[in-house]
């Protein structure tokens, strides 16, 4: 249980040093020809190498000559993999690693300031991961990059939101998207549902460049509004998409995201959340009881906040106005996410 860190601190080496793109992808390269283009020694190199083999990251065809195999030459073809790895190997593991230190020093913090990672990175980003994102243009790249990778991966496709709810029984709805970025999702609906129309709101950055890239056909129908999700909510009686926005905050934070919306909306308002339901152990494969106990955690490693079951997102919405009650929830087929309806009960 405890050698994977090795595995990780492996994986930052060759992150780091580049040694996945120091072994060509047509015949490989010998540890004396990686060390010189890395800068190495000769016997590092083949440490971590041949640790990294045992994950099957690279191969060894002949004694002390290297070849890739399909997971470490998906790093040297897919820019997106290689950002998820330097994301998770440059500001998630030294992060993971003050966990405790954290919880020591600010015990059931749910300040963004406060996290794991702000205690790793406190000289570098005092005010927490978002705030360090917007100052550092590079881990900025590297994190949307990794965000962009992520997104395509089966159980988070856009399609999933299209069946998780019956956006067709809305008439001619606007959607807002808050916290929408650059309207992907949006857009996504758009071209199913030709009756619902869309308002992305994200930060001004954000929704400008959004606007200025946003294909002619969807002019009409999708605009762009820069807002801030801690300031009163301006589009008023419409439904409200929130994808993978609670989860970035804990508790008394997206208390504060939902109550903003709430004097927006009218009887036929619904805010739809779109976000993980985590489920008690045992009903699920011990791989994706693995892979959300995790996501869980790296959630509060990176924002002190956190994945949520029914329940939890049940006392979070009552939390926020004791009005708002969850109508449904439901998770298509080969989703990751399911499809939280909230509405605003008039009695
Ligand atoms: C995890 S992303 C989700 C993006 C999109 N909803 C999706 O499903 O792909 C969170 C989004 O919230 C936006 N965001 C974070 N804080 C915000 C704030 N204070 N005001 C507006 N948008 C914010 C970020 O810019 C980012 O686009």
């Amino acid at each position: 249980m405890i050698w994977p860190m090795i595995d990780v601190s492996v994986l930052q080496v060759i992150y780091r040093f580049k040694l996945a793109q120091a072994v060509p992808l047509d015949g490989g390269a010998t540890y004396a020809q990686i060390a010189e283009k890395t800068g190495l020694s000769e016997h590092r190199v083949s440490s971590v190498i041949r640790q990294a083999m045992t994950n099957q990251i690279f191969h060894e065809d002949s004694l002390n000559h290297v070849v890739h195999t399909a997971i470490s030459a998906i790093l040297v073809k897919d820019p997106a993999m290689w950002d998820w790895v330097g994301y998770f190997v440059e500001e998630a593991y030294p992060s993971s690693a003050r966990w405790t230190e954290a919880m020591l020093r600010y015990p059931n913090s749910q300040e963004p300031n406060e996290s794991p990672f702000a205690v790793a990175f406190s000289d570098a980003a005092p005010e927490g991961f978002f705030k360090y994102l917007s100052d550092n243009k590079v881990t900025q790249a590297r994190f949307f990059g990794a965000m962009k990778g992520v997104g395509t991966a089966p159980g988070l496709q856009y399609h999933h939101v299209a069946n998780g709810y019956a956006w067709d029984r809305l008439g001619s709805a606007t959607v807002v998207d808050v916290g929408g970025s650059t309207g992907h999702v949006s857009i996504a609906l758009a071209k199913i549902f030709p009756n619902l129309n869309f308002v992305v709101q994200d930060f001004p950055h954000t929704v400008q460049q959004a606007q200025e890239s946003l294909p002619a056909e969807f002019q009409e129908r999708i605009s762009f509004m820069p807002h801030d999700i801690f300031r009163p909510q301006p589009v008023r009686g419409s439904v409200y998409l929130m994808r993978h926005i609670c989860h970035d905050w804990s508790d008394k934070y997206s208390i504060k995201i939902l109550q903003q919306i709430v004097p927006a909306m009218d009887a036929d308002s619904k805010i739809i959340m779109v976000e993980h339901v985590v489920l008690p152990p045992g009903h699920r494969s011990f791989l994706e009881e693995k892979q959300t106990r995790n996501l869980d955690l790296h959630m509060f490693t990176m924002l002190n906040s956190q994945e949520r079951s029914a329940d939890e997102w049940a006392r979070l919405v009552a939390a926020a106005d004791p009005r708002l009650k969850i109508a449904s929830i439901q998770k298509p087929p080969g989703s990751d996410d399911s499809v939280i309806e909230v509405v605003l009960s008039q009695s």
